[in-house]
């Protein structure tokens, strides 16, 4: 894996806490709910206290890398870099120029980290389908290509394993490490929700493991969509995503084996939801303080980590 130095380099845990817009609803799935307005969901992340946030879908911080810059500086808020789905598996498809304008926003803001997801080609997340053997090949040659071509720019890509999309399950995160040297997002609802174990695998690759977005599951939820039962859209309507500490990830033992594995990048706090009409008293901000107060009574002081 090509190595690109985290700016959170040494900052202890609470310092590296971001926030997301799928926490407030916002997502690039069209049709998805409600989507709220920048200059609320910023506004909500800094008064809670978070240190930073990704991006959100194209557009939703300003068209123009100078122009998302300012508005988070307006917000104090870091850039961390975000969620970027390209098709990665058609022979036909070069990735590299969304990717590189992503780099652009990116270096324009001060952000590290291009989240890739290998999208189907299709919107929403509620099917997908099998990849073969020559997708399964142009995909893994697309990852090393453009893990090389970010930090040939600066910046690290990782792959986000993610439900609805060509690398979903344990199993296929399992193909991607043994197969290509891209670094790991580990979504801890994604892995979960694919079937896999976000822990195990953590605890298998720490080394590969370069960025962490966090958020609690009801295992019950996740069941009926690996069952069939629920597509992913319904289960996160029926709320199977929970705050922190609300739900069945061992979240406590996900940060002890990171930082004791000398992680040193964000973890964003994403819990996917959907509005279906203006929030009421406080909103989606009430789950994201529940999942902070989570994180920081469960964050290892800095120097008690224990070696494993
Ligand atoms: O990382 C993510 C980015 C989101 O916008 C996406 O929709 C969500 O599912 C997610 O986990």
């Amino acid at each position: 894996m090509t190595s690109v130095t985290h700016a959170t380099s040494h900052l202890p845990v609470h310092r590296r806490v971001a926030g997301a817009p799928i926490s407030w609803g916002v997502c690039e799935v069209p049709g998805w709910g409600l989507q709220l307005d920048p200059e609320r969901v910023l506004g909500e992340m800094r008064d809670l206290g978070l240190a930073a946030t990704e991006f959100g879908p194209a557009g939703f911080l300003g068209d123009e890398p100078s122009a998302t810059a300012a508005r988070l500086e307006r917000f104090d808020l870091q850039a961390v870099g975000g969620f970027l789905p390209v098709v990665l598996h058609d022979p036909e498809h070069d990735p590299i120029p969304e990717v590189d304008a992503f780099i652009d926003t990116c270096l324009a803001t001060g952000a590290g980290v291009v989240v890739l997801a290998a999208a189907t080609g299709a919107d929403g997340y509620d099917e997908r389908p099998a990849l073969d053997d020559e997708g399964w090949a142009t995909l893994l040659g697309n990852l090393d290509r453009i893990g090389e071509h970010a930090a040939s720019r600066g910046v690290i890509a990782c792959l986000h394993p993610h439900v609805g999309t060509m690398v979903e399950t344990g199993q296929e995160t399992e193909r991607v490490l043994g197969s290509s040297a891209i670094g790991l997002c580990v979504d801890t609802g994604h892995l979960l929700v694919g079937g896999g174990d976000p822990v195990a695998i953590t605890a298998a690759h720490p080394e590969r493991v370069v960025h962490v977005h966090l958020k609690d599951v009801d295992r019950a939820k996740a069941e009926q969509v690996i069952a069939g039962e629920l597509t992913f859209g319904e289960a996160v309507d029926a709320g199977m995503f929970r705050p922190l500490g609300h739900g069945d990830v061992d979240v406590a033992a996900m940060v002890r084996t990171l930082e004791a594995h000398g992680y040193q990048g964000w973890y964003v706090l994403e819990q996917d939801v959907k509005l279906h009409g203006a929030p009421e008293g406080e909103g989606p901000g009430s789950d994201v303080r529940r999942s902070i107060d989570y994180l920081l009574g469960v964050a290892p002081v800095a120097d008690s980590v224990p070696a494993l």
